[in-house]
């Protein structure tokens, strides 16, 4: 890749996640990068399409590719990113990876031996990984002149404490790499800034529950984590839309055992069975099942506010206790009723919410008088990624 570095003043990211690609355009301006357009391509629409919001403009395309077809998908959205954006200034292409194992602890750029790397966490993370790489080879094919970065979600958790990495199993298996990783550390960087942003101490206590399709939170303090839900893998931690969240691992032994399930059932349950989607028995969207009358939704929603709560507690132990906690990510960011249900069983702690400004999605959901602080923060994995991105041209 080197020498590939083109004048261009625009990074564009790419951040996969279990059922999106989300995008984010971004013009470098001196010594600040400018957001100036954030895109989505969400595989769970029927044809699926390619939306862009541009300014007050809101734009869209329909792929007409299938979904597995990752080629196809990237050079009719790079074709239709053309008419909108003059291409040629491109800079770079930053893309969000999940696992970087302990092989990545910050950005790097992607080239052969990077991308090798890469590939050889993608069993550990089968939801993205694979998603990210197929992106990006498919990239590489298309705009082999193009520099590609690589920000992973395991990188912002290196900080944590060996005991926190740990695993009661064998040393020799902890020294193979079967460890905890922790995962949404782009979101959490993102968090991290914004707190600085809102004037929140650095030495504050914080907690923050990164609810979207994929689930966890992170025990912060000094701007760096401590510890968090997610650990070797991303179906660890509190349930998700899809995914189980922590299972008593006797339960797996179990279903192979003396079930005689396949370990491709298994990991189908765990992925894709489970979660709001699972224990509801209909819909993985908080949006229908706060909508529906039937119990088993309510179920579904409660259990996923009584496990996200537990895991604060947990994390509150970790800080040694708590002054702030974060709700952010597409859940957090605009479900009152779940963000309620989380703080009620939180009382104990001297959380306090302002039901009102708790409704109104309001930066600070909590009571002037609560002795824990409670925010709404909108995350930004894309503009870490991008920032990062730019941090890496000068190498390229
Ligand atoms: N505007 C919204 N209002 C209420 N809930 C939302 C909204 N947008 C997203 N959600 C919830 O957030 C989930 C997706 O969150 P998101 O952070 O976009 O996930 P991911 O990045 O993992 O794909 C949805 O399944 C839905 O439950
Ligand atoms: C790590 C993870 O679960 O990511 P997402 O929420 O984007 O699926
Ligand atoms: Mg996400």
């Amino acid at each position: 890749m080197s020498g590939a570095a083109t004048a261009g003043d625009l990074i564009l990211t790419f951040n996969a996640g279990s059922s999106t690609v989300k995008m984010g355009f971004h013009q470098i301006a001196g010594e600040h990068l400018h957001p100036v357009a954030q895109g989505v391509i969400d595989f769970r629409d029927d044809p699926f399409e390619i939306r862009l919001k541009h300014g007050d403009r809101h734009l869209s395309c329909p792929l007409e590719v299938g979904e597995q077809d990752g080629d196809a998908i990237l050079s009719r959205a790079f074709d239709w990113l053309g008419d909108q954006f003059d291409l040629t200034r491109l800079a770079a292409i930053g893309h969000r990876v999940v696992h970087g194992g302990d092989q990545f602890t910050g950005p790097v750029l992607i080239g052969d031996d990077s991308l090798t790397r890469m590939r050889s966490l993608a069993a550990l993370a089968p939801l993205h990984q694979p998603q990210s790489l197929r992106l990006i080879e498919a990239t590489r094919a298309l705009r082999p002149d193009l520099v590609q970065t690589a920000s992973f979600d395991t990188a912002f958790h290196a900080s944590q404490q060996p005991l926190a990495r740990r695993f009661a199993i064998p040393r020799a298996l902890h020294d193979q790499g079967i460890m905890r990783y922790g995962f949404h550390g782009l979101s959490y960087q993102s968090i991290s800034r914004s707190l600085t942003r809102h004037a929140v101490p650095q030495q504050a206590r914080v907690v923050a529950a990164h609810l979207g399709s994929g689930c966890s939170l992170c025990a912060m303090q000094g701007g760096v984590s401590q510890d968090s839900s997610m650990g070797f893998s991303t179906i660890d931690g509190v349930p998700m839309a899809t995914r189980s969240g922590a299972l008593d691992p006797g339960v797996i032994l179990h279903l192979t055992g003396q079930m005689g399930w396949s370990m491709a059932q298994v990991e189908a349950m765990l992925y894709h069975q489970s979660g709001l989607l699972g224990v509801s028995g209909f819909e993985a969207d908080t949006r229908e099942l706060l909508e529906s009358p039937l119990p088993e939704a309510a179920e579904a929603i409660e259990l996923f506010c009584f496990r996200i709560a537990g895991e604060v507690a947990r994390l509150v132990t970790t800080l040694g206790g708590l002054d702030v906690l974060v709700f952010t990510a597409g859940i957090g960011e605009n479900q009152p009723r779940i963000r309620s249900l989380v703080s009620d069983r939180l009382a104990w702690l001297g959380l306090r919410l302002d039901e009102g400004a708790n409704a109104a999605n309001a930066t600070r959901i909590s009571r002037a008088t609560s002795r824990v602080a409670a925010m709404v923060i909108p995350t930004d994995e894309e503009s870490v990624i991008a920032q990062e991105a730019w941090g890496l041209l000068a190498l390229a």
